[in-house]
């Protein structure tokens, strides 16, 4: 039987990273009963060793909870800005959200763009001023900021401490008297929104829906209207957070079904099920298809490894849609894949995985955006996704490239050195404003300018304190050029990459020299060149080794000289041969780490 309307409440949880979700969602689940006090020693809603270690929820997930006679349904988000569709989808199936702020810490960008989210989505916000255990909380001040910043009022603020159980029961029961219940139609046709989807080895792929209107049965036949497919409901439930299966889920409510379907690329967020045989009129609307913005080859170290590596990637899809890849092929580098993420963090995540858990050595070319160039012959315009495609630039009408708006949210001390950072990646600032000792400052900035390192740079220039949110507005003319690196008069096409001509000379200079150190000399001298076309704008060269090194053997003895080459070979493993030089598997990462000086 479906749950009462008035007896559901749906929320999540809005914070900034580490400022408690995880542990007040556990806390939530076990005040309500949901699991045994030995069950709950592990955090139950962050539940990959990825995301426990860097403590960042990446998919999320939802909880029935029961309380005082109500459902409580919490749907966890994602926390971080390269998953902001799946957040905003999240919201949209709830009525209400808590803000949880850390008492020491206070209101963080990343939170303030949540709340917004929240607030468009006509959120009843409870606030919660979490951690008030710590010695250095302030939760006076941090009231007054979530009235001054966020202006929303702070007044019936709960004061909490996830970790030592405080204000756990008066959580509960401001969702049941705030958050409204939703509203629905049971008699009206299905209609459903497809929240989140994974693959789940036993059950295949599990699709977290809320039912706006109607009821979803076990048993039916549905149609996804976005994907035009039609599937059978073999399985309706809900997480307590164990599986419990249910016959049906009426309006208002939030649980999954299970539909035989095998990819979750079949199963898109943000897209509306309905009863095959009653069908609603029209899909909910906010559908997005979500587009890779970032893109990078992935290659095997050892080539024998591109069978795993083709394995491991289609595996790691089969749980993430969002991520795509095709087969490319590289002078230097042989077969590997051109793949395409969310954003840099996504590309970090799946690069990490494949290495840790299908244990593979990777290379990973420059990362880079897509550029959208228009063709001088017939002005047709083409997307570029890698900087080894650039066509030659006498075709070139114009190169454009895409554009953000960056939020960032700093302390006045490193205000100064912020601002240089956003000025040297060609950032254009729209605004500053001062917020109790912060500083808020709002910036645009070429993707491309972000991709590398920018979110470390800022992280380590404000020692952490800074933080940072940004979303795209769209695509600008630029000063756009190939800068090719060559390593002994030869191409290394996973180097090369698209920069503003401005600041190619600059990027040269610093490759070079970074390659120069990073690179283990030769019996020969190397020379190391950035280069535009075919004019030459940065060298360095690294000096030959004097001896060779089986030049000691002197004298013939076979073994000795064959051990040694063998050693060289063990060393060599993890090198890849440009021509005659080898190039280490950290150089091509560490090469194009921009410097402190960029
Ligand atoms: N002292 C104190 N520490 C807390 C409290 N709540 C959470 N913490 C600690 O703060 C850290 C971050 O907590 P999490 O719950 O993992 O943070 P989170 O907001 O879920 O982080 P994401 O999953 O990345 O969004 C952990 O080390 C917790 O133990 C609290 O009330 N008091």
């Amino acid at each position: 039987m479906a749950t009462e309307l008035s007896k559901i409440r749906n929320f999540s949880i809005i914070a900034h990273i580490d400022h408690g979700k995880s542990t007040l969602a556990d806390r939530l689940i076990q005040r309500t009963g949901g699991l045994s006090e030995r069950e709950m020693s592990a955090q139950v809603l962050d539940n990959m060793d990825i995301e426990k270690e860097r403590g960042i929820t990446i998919k999320a997930q939802t909880v029935r909870l029961e309380w005082k006679g109500h459902v409580l349904n919490l749907m966890d988000t994602p926390g971080h800005v390269d998953f902001a569709y799946e957040v905003s989808r999240s919201l949209a199936a709830c009525e209400g959200a808590l803000l949880v702020v850390d008492a020491a810490q206070g209101v963080e960008a990343q939170t303030l763009a949540n709340v917004y989210q929240s607030i468009e989505h006509d959120h009843e916000i409870v606030p919660v001023i979490n951690k008030i255990d710590l010695p250095a909380a302030e939760p006076e001040k941090v009231r007054k900021e979530i009235e001054d910043v966020i202006g929303l009022d702070a007044s019936g603020a709960v004061l909490a401490s996830a970790k030592s159980g405080i204000g756990i029961e008066e959580i509960l029961d401001a969702i049941v008297e705030r958050i409204p219940a939703p509203r629905g139609d049971a008699t009206a046709p299905l209609k459903a929104m497809l929240v989140d989807s994974w693959y789940d080895p036993y059950l295949g792929v599990v699709i977290l829906v809320r039912v706006i209107d109607g009821t979803l049965k076990k048993g039916q036949q549905v149609t996804f209207m976005q994907a035009g497919t039609q599937h059978l409901v073999d399985r309706v439930g809900c997480f307590r957070p164990k599986i419990e299966q249910l016959a049906d889920l009426g309006p208002g409510e939030i649980g999954f079904i299970t539909a035989q379907i095998k990819d979750v690329a079949q199963a898109r967020v943000g897209d509306t099920l309905t009863d095959a045989k009653r069908p609603a009129a029209e899909a909910l609307p906010g559908f997005k298809e979500v587009q890779p913005v970032v893109f990078c080859g992935l290659f095997p170290v050892d080539a024998n490894d591109f069978e795993k590596l083709r394995e491991s990637i289609s595996k790691l899809r089969l749980n993430d849609a969002s991520f795509s890849f095709e087969m490319e092929t590289s002078a230097a580098l042989g077969f590997g894949f051109r793949c395409g993420f969310l954003g840099l963090l996504h590309l970090e995540i799946i690069q990490e995985r494949l290495t840790r858990e299908y244990d593979l050595d990777l290379i990973t070319t420059a990362p880079s955006v897509v550029y959208e160039i228009e063709l001088t012959h017939d002005g047709g315009m083409i997307e570029l996704h890698n900087p080894a495609d650039m066509p030659d630039p006498n075709k070139i009408a114009m190169i454009s490239e895409p554009w953000i708006e960056a939020t960032i949210y700093v302390p006045d001390e490193y205000l100064g050195s912020i601002l240089k950072l956003c000025q040297d990646r060609r950032g254009i600032q729209k605004n500053l404003t001062y917020v109790g000792g912060r500083a808020q400052v709002t910036y645009e900035l070429p993707l491309n300018e972000v991709v590398f390192d920018f979110y470390d740079r800022l992280k380590s220039i404000s020692r952490g304190y800074a933080s940072f949110d940004y979303h795209q507005i769209g695509y600008r003319e630029g000063d756009l050029v190939k800068m090719s690196i060559l390593v002994n008069n030869e191409p290394v096409d996973a180097l090369s990459m698209i920069v503003h001509r401005g600041t190619a000379e600059t990027r040269g200079r610093g490759m070079c020299e970074r390659l120069k150190d990073l690179i283990p000399r030769h019996m020969f001298k190397i020379p190391i060149q950035a280069a535009i076309g075919g004019k030459v704008i940065a060298r360095e060269t690294i000096a030959a080794l004097r001896k060779d090194v089986t030049a000691k053997c002197y004298g013939g003895d076979a073994t000795r000289k064959r051990k040694l080459l063998e050693k060289q070979k063990e060393g060599k493993k993890r090198m890849r041969e440009y021509g005659s030089v080898s190039i280490p598997q950290e150089a091509f990462i560490a090469a194009l780490r921009m410097g402190d000086d960029a």
